[in-house]
């Protein structure tokens, strides 16, 4: 069996990464999202992920329990290799990266496409403080933080998530799927 695309989702903080993830995986049948292991504490936002120490973290890490792994914002994320069962069965798995562990991605997947979201800078700036998960201070070193370029021969499809959320889950669902109509 053809196995399925990891779909990297990148883009600045605030852009709406998880929110597009969770939106798109409703109304596509063919998609999981792969759950993250994050060094925070739980919250209520649009993402679920498994909160874990930095001691569970890194003994994870240790075991080989991570397909991709990164540090960010002070914090680490993994994205376990039981997450990415799908793929082995020709599903369609969404992942929240780094961009920065694109090249990792491209060497561990077989087949890779990059959703790569932006917005204007006033647009993340006011969904952050909005969100209100971090700091006023924590908010503008996420803003300063500019992420690597998506490595050259993977397929990408930028969309601008500065409109409605709807409008980009449907663009994403047209580039993903082009003949689902
Ligand atoms: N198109 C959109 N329009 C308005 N608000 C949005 C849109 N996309 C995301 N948001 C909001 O912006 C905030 C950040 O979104 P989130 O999905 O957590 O971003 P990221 O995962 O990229 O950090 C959330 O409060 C979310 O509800
Ligand atoms: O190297 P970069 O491409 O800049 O990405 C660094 C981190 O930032 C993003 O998270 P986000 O800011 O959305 O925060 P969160 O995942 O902790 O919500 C992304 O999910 C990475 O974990």
């Amino acid at each position: 069996m053809t196995q399925g695309r990891l779909i990297a989702v990148v883009g600045p903080s605030g852009v709406g990464k998880d929110s597009v993830m969770r939106a798109l995986a409703g109304i596509e049948p063919r998609l999981d999202i792969a759950r993250r292991c994050i060094t925070r504490p739980p919250d209520n936002g649009s993402e679920d992920f498994d909160s874990v120490t930095v001691t569970r973290f890194e003994a994870l890490r240790a075991d080989g329990a991570f397909a991709l792994n990164w540090g960010a914002h002070g914090l680490f994320y993994g994205i376990p290799h039981s997450a990415l069962h799908g793929l082995v069965d020709g599903r369609d798995v969404l992942a929240n990266l780094s961009r920065g562990a694109l090249p990792d991605a491209a060497a561990r997947a077989a087949r890779l496409h990059v959703l790569s979201l932006d917005a204007a800078p006033e647009v993340l700036a006011a969904r952050l403080h909005r969100r209100g998960r971090e700091s006023a201070k924590a908010i503008g070193a996420r803003l300063a933080r500019s992420g690597a370029p998506v490595p050259p021969g993977v397929p990408v499809t930028r969309l601008w998530n500065d409109g409605a959320l709807s409008d980009t889950v449907e663009q994403a669902r047209a580039a993903l799927y082009p003949a689902s109509g």
